[in-house]
Order: C-alpha cells, then structure tokens, then sequence
C-alpha cells in the first residue's frame, strides 16, 4: 500500500482536461479518428488555442503591473505575481509556457472542487435546518455584529468546520480521488498487484462505512466535534493521503468556510418548501449535485443584512451557482481581495452589475 501511494499518478489519455473528464470515443475505435469524429480534436484545438490567449493575457497583464505600465496605482501580490518572481528568479524553469500550465492545473483543480462541495454543504443545510441554525448562532455569538467575517475568524467557528467536514465526508467530490499507479508489483489484502497497474480508492465507500464510522449515512457534523479533522486516519480522505495528496486542502478548508460562513452571517435561507432537497448525486469525475434538478428548489433566501452588504456578498453567490466573472485574470476563488469585477447573474440579484474595488468592497459607480 505504501509503495503504491507512493506511486506515480495515472496521466489517463491524451486530453487537454486530465484524465478521463470526457469520453472521446476516438480512443477506443482508433479509426473513428482518421476522420476526427463528432469533431473532438478540432474543438480541442480551439479550445487550448483560446485557453491559451486567455492565460497569455492574465500574465501579461500582471507583468504590465509588476512593470508599472499599468494604471493600476497600487501592486498587489497576486499568485501569478510570484509566479513571475520566481520567472525572474529561475528564467530558464519559469517559462510562461510552465506558469500558464500551472495557472490552469490550480483552476482546474481549485475552483470546480471547493464550489461543488459549498453547494453540498449548503443543500445538506437546508434538509438539517437545526444545524444552520447552530451554526448562525455560533458566528453571531463569536464575530462582532456589524463584521463582515473574515477568513481569520474562522478559528473563532469550529462548528462550521464541523459542517465542512462532515459534507466533505458524506460528499466528497473526488469520490474515486485521483487514478494512481503502482510504482512496483505488490499486495494488497492477497490480490497480486502488478507493477503499472491503475488504482482507484473509493474514498466515498470508505468515508460510509457502517464499520467505521456510527450513523454512516447520516448527516452529523457534530462528531467531529472536539476532534481534530483530518486526523482520522485513513477512513476520512477526501483529499486523498500521501504525497500526491491535495496540495489545495487548506486552501480549500478557508475558502469554503469564508463563503459558507459569510452566507450564514449574511441571509437567512429555507427551503422553498416542505420537500427536502434532492441529494441526488450527478456523475463525473467530481461529484455534482444534480444541479439543474436542484436550483430550481433549492433556496428561498431572505436578505438578512443590509442591501449593500447582500451586494457584497453577491460574488460568492456567484461561485456557488458556478456563474463566472466576465474579466478575466483575477483568481477569484483565492481571495476575495483579488476580485475586481464580476456581473451576477443569478436569480436574487437581477442580472444587475456588481462592481467590487479592489479590496472586495462594492463599488458604487
Ligand atoms: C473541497 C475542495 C477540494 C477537494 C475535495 C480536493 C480533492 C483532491 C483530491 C482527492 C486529489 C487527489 C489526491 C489523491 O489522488 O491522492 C486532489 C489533487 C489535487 N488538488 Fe485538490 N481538492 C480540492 C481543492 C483544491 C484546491 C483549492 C487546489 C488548489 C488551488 C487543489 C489543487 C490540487 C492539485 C494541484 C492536485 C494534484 C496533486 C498531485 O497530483 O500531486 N485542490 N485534490
């Protein structure tokens, strides 16, 4: 077992997205390919030659800044900043060829994963409205009225990191972590594993487990309780283990919590009615909700702070129904400071612009 977590990662077929998102049917009756069918290689071209312009863009927009051609008066460090840093450092590594991979390798895996789980985390809420209200009253009782949360508060809130964990447990949205390979022939529980073979955990089995865990499938984030999440051993591995673990999972842990908790701080949210929300889970490499099924009852939100504020706010929103920022360049889902524009179109803010400054607050011209 060791050596196979310490084994290389399946690369999985030739796509642009990482192994196995789509199914190209080319790759399994090689001569469909001769004639490129249904157009699959020609709409990854297209595809890479855009995605490409877009993250060329994003750099140069940012050395312009680090440069001072741009209008931007004051220089923020943004994760493509440092990563021109290290450019400058280690020209010969950092090419923009390496940073544009490493930008799409962070989007690819940062921004799907923390949304998915946000919306989990926020259905499963809904059914347990006992635990929404637990955790309202936590974050009125610890951060200050009239404070806007902030991702140092969230120590001040382990209730909410209970709810992230338990969601993270019931839900995780790489249910089958990522495709390993065993590095050397070895054994697992007496099967031969031969060397190069591919090897999927099934960490969403595990993490439901009657023998390890109580109430298996029931929603409790209170026994996480007292505990230190994460330090379950191998039964809770949402972000998988070894050194091909999740870099992002810390990452990932703050930002959910900030826009989950900001969400509780901020509205009050039902369901639309009696039915409970449809925990139905979709299928993909990262386990969706069924989305479309979903929204259509999933919330009936009442404005709970001030209209300004429920602008504010608007962008995570944003995230959560997977709307995307019309300006390009800005990594939104690393910090909310980095975000300058977005255009909301979601149902509870009419389609209406909202414009942020550069310290995430609305900006009202
Ligand atoms: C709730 C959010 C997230 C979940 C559940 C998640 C889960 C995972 C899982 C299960 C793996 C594979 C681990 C394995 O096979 O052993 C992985 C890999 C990875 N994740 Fe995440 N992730 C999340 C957020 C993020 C974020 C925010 C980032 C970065 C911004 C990120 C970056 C990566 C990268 C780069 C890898 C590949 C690591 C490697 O191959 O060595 N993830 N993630």
């Amino acid at each position: 077992m060791t050596r196979l977590a310490a084994g290389k990662r399946w690369s999985g077929s030739a796509s642009l997205f990482g192994p196995s998102m789509f199914m190209n049917a080319c790759e399994y009756i090689p001569v469909l390919g001769w004639v490129d069918y249904k157009g699959f290689e020609k709409k990854l071209v297209d595809l890479q030659r855009r995605r490409d312009e877009f993250l060329q863009g994003l750099i140069d927009e940012h050395r312009n800044i680090r440069t001072g051609n741009s209008s931007c008066a004051e220089k923020r460090k943004t994760m493509v900043e440092a990563l021109l840093l290290l450019q400058k450092a280690e020209p010969e590594y950092y090419t923009d060829y390496i940073i544009k991979g490493i930008v799409v390798l962070l989007f690819t895996a940062g921004t799907h994963t923390s949304a998915l789980t946000m919306e989990w985390a926020m259905s499963l809420m809904l059914n347990h409205p006992e635990v929404l209200e637990k955790a309202r009253k936590e974050i009125d009782s610890n951060i200050q009225p009239g404070h806007l949360l902030e991702d140092s508060d969230l120590a001040k809130v382990p209730y909410l990191r209970c709810i992230i964990t338990e969601t993270l447990r019931l839900f995780p949205v790489a249910p089958l972590l990522l495709p390993h390979l065993s590095s050397e022939d070895c054994v697992i529980e007496g099967y031969d594993i031969p060397r190069g073979t591919m090897l999927l955990v099934n960490a969403w089995a595990i993490q439901r487990d009657p023998n390890v865990w109580e109430d298996a499938t029931m929603f409790k984030p209170e026994r996480f309780e007292g505990t230190e999440a994460g330090r379950e051993g191998f039964k809770f591995i949402p972000f998988g283990m070894g050194r091909r673990a999740c870099p992002g999972a810390a990452l990932a842990i703050r930002l959910v919590g900030l826009v989950l908790g900001t969400f509780i701080q901020c509205f009050e949210w039902e369901r639309v009615g009696p039915e409970l929300i449809d925990l139905e889970e979709g299928s993909g490499l990262t386990v969706p909700k069924d989305f479309l099924r979903a929204i259509e009852r999933i919330l009936n939100i009442k404005q709970y702070a001030s209209s300004i504020r429920a602008k504010e706010i608007g962008f995570f929103t944003e995230q959560l129904f997977n709307l995307r920022p019309q300006k390009s360049g800005y990594f939104f889902m690393l910090s909310p400071n980095t975000m300058i524009k977005l255009v909301s179109g979601n149902r509870y803010f009419n389609g209406e612009e909202l414009v942020l400054d550069k310290h995430g607050k609305l900006d009202d011209k």
